[in-house]
């Protein structure tokens, strides 16, 4: 006999209100559960942390120090609750998605793709709300890496007699969160290292010209990177030749924060960065660099921090101070390689376009990392390919 949880399908999409955008409002059930019923309940199990997932990248980019976490709640095969954890000092997923099952909470299964937590930080313990409110059922994507859980809450929710089963769609959860595990494990922000290149290694021409390497699909996958990201970093040299916006340019998605890292602070006066407004901008300088400068950044309204001295580790640790989980680094070659020699980077992205400039001085991603012998040659790991329009991403994560 099948006796897996009957499928069912929930159009969220009209059940969110533009100001919450929190709680189903009602949840909507549709599809006849035996037309649609999944075979096992592996599966179905698959499917709701995949909805979780997808609920939790509703606030890409918006969560930090926190994680990204949706929540389901099942009863009887049916979704009865949803929810995600909107910003830090805000509930849970787990709470939104038991307030929106209300009664309905008691016997469910609930799904979330992190582990409920079990300590009293800016909200109380997920545990106990979910054992308060009689589920009978939690399936965990990950367990939590944060010291104050670590597999507290699975215990406690255990020991209140919830079964709780671990590990679905495991993978899929930890690469979600892969900067939030980062921040915490090593109490550093998760470095990307993203680089448009030809095929011949270039990032632009001998004269500096680099609108545009690669196509409109790969450029619009960059806006969505960046609205993923807390912030993100470029070096003086990029503002002065590129004259970057940095946004994400999308309606309503996240801007991350603009870091301009400068010892000297020879930036222009006038730049895209200080004249547009959608996205915070920081200039990261050197005590006492160039006062008249930053007293009219400072009236254009960025923000500029003096630090004793200016390296990308120093840069890194300043925004892990700040709660950020993941930067981006779109800089130039010699800040890239600075980053990746400081281990400010853990995963490259490398947007190739299938065309060559040539120009033996053409700067390529990646300055002078001091190796001679191929052997020393930084090997990615988990490397993964594909085509984005007419181009190619290939990404992979340095060794740590
Ligand atoms: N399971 C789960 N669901 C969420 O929605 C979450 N935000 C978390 N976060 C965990 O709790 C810590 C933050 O607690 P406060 O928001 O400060 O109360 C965070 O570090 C995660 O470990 N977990
Ligand atoms: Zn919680």
């Amino acid at each position: 006999m099948d006796n897996s949880p009957v499928v069912t399908q929930v159009d969220t999409s009209l059940n969110y209100t533009q100001e919450d955008g929190l709680r189903l409002r009602s949840p909507v059930v549709f599809d006849s559960p035996k037309q649609n019923s999944m075979s096992s309940e592996a599966d179905f199990d698959s499917r709701m942390m995949q909805r979780c997932l997808e609920l939790a990248r509703r606030a890409l980019g918006r969560t930090s120090p926190n994680p990204l976490v949706g929540a389901v709640v099942v009863k009887d095969g049916e979704i009865v609750g949803e929810g995600f954890h909107p910003r830090a000092g805000e509930p849970h997923a787990e709470v939104f998605a038991l307030r929106a099952a209300g009664d309905r909470a008691h016997g469910a299964t609930v799904y979330v793709n992190l582990e409920p937590c079990n300590h009293y930080g800016r909200t109380p313990p997920c545990s106990e709300g979910l054992i308060k409110a009689g589920v009978a059922k939690v399936v965990v994507g990950m367990v939590d890496p944060n010291p104050l859980v670590a597999g507290g809450g699975i215990a406690r929710l255990r020991a209140a007699g919830v079964e709780v089963l671990v590990g679905v769609e495991t993978e899929a959860c930890q690469q979600l969160n892969e900067a939030f595990v980062h921040r915490i494990l090593h109490k550093k922000p998760f470095g990307i290292l993203k680089y448009a290149m030809t095929l011949d290694g270039k990032i632009a021409t001998t004269v500096g010209h680099s609108a545009w390497v690669t196509n409109q699909a790969a450029r619009s996958e960059v806006h969505q990177l960046r609205a993923a990201c807390d912030a993100i970093i470029v070096g003086g040299n990029t503002v002065r030749q590129d004259n970057p916006f940095l946004t994400s340019h999308q309606v309503e998605a996240h801007n991350p924060l603009r870091v301009v890292m400068s010892r000297q602070l020879n930036l222009p006066e006038t730049a895209r960065l200080w004249e547009t407004q959608e996205a915070p901008t920081l200039v990261l300088t050197e005590v006492g660099a160039n006062p008249d400068l930053q007293t009219i950044l400072v009236k254009l309204g960025v923000e500029v921090v003096e630090l004793p001295t200016l390296t990308p580790a120093q840069a890194m640790m300043h925004l892990y101070e700040r709660g950020f989980c993941s930067v981006l680094w779109e800089c130039g070659g010699n800040l890239a390689a600075s980053a990746i020699a400081q281990g400010a980077v853990q995963k490259v992205m490398a947007f190739i376009a299938p065309k060559i400039i040539g120009g033996s001085h053409a700067p390529t991603p990646v300055g002078d990392l001091g190796f001679t012998n191929m052997t020393e040659a930084l090997p990615l790991e988990n490397v993964r390919w594909r085509v984005v329009g007419s181009d190619c991403l290939v990404e992979g994560y340095l060794p740590q």
